[in-house]
């Protein structure tokens, strides 16, 4: 993962991108360390009185909504309009996600959101995507699509647990695929091919779904309008 922005830098990202909350607002809680100063900062608005519902995007999220104090609904109960999400890399309106294995179930409630806006510290801005795409997959297709992704030119490798012997289990039960492409010159047609690989249940790029991006740092925050 690009860990290397500090928590000064993503704490200004996500605070500024949880100032544009408002009453009555129902909020994707996205995951990962720099969404996670957006819901603490969400939760001291809530604290202060903003009427909010969260939706949270990882059990990750849901704990430290809860923790926060965030009412919380389900996506099946409910419509988005803002969501508030991390990013692994960034190159103009394209994203690679995933470095949590929370992908999934983010790509829902982000393109479900009226607006989506990316959290982000400089260390992941790029001119041209690069990270390796995580594909989260069904265990029983996990070589079925490492082979497909070879023949896509990719190089997959199963993502292992840092605590644990063995692999990282999605919060769905699934395996995830760490697949290199070197740099993405065309991120549709990848995402394209990818969403067509019997047993990828989600694949990390983000290709124009968000509608801004809050890029950190020391010195404050720019808002770039996708
Ligand atoms: O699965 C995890 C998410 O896509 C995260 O939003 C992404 O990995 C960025 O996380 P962080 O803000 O910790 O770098």
């Amino acid at each position: 993962m690009k860990q290397g922005g500090s928590d000064a830098a993503k704490r200004a990202a996500g605070e500024a991108a949880a100032e544009t909350a408002e009453d009555g607002m129902v909020i994707g809680l996205g995951t990962g360390s720099t969404a996670a100063h957006a819901i603490r900062a969400i939760g001291r608005q809530v604290d202060a009185g903003l009427d909010v519902v969260g939706v949270p995007t990882s059990f990750q999220s849901r704990e430290l909504a809860r923790t926060a104090g965030i009412p919380l609904a389900d996506l099946d109960e409910v419509t988005v309009d803002l969501a508030i999400d991390g990013a692994d890399e960034v190159a103009g309106g394209d994203l690679v996600k995933g470095g949590g294995a929370a992908h999934a179930r983010e790509k829902i409630v982000d393109a479900s959101a009226d607006r989506f806006l990316v959290v982000a510290d400089p260390t992941k801005m790029a001119e041209t995507l690069s990270y390796p795409v995580p594909l989260e997959v069904l265990p029983a297709a996990r070589t079925t699509v490492a082979e497909s992704v070879r023949e896509l030119g990719g190089d997959p490798d199963l993502r292992r647990a840092e605590r644990k012997d063995g692999p990282v289990v999605t919060d769905n039960g699934n395996l995830v695929l760490d697949c290199a492409f070197g740099e993405i010159a065309d991120p549709a047609a990848l995402a394209a091919d990818l969403a067509t690989l019997p047993g990828v249940v989600e694949h990390g790029l983000f290709v124009d779904v968000a509608d801004a991006v809050y890029v950190g740092s020391e010195d404050g925050v720019t808002v770039r309008e996708l």
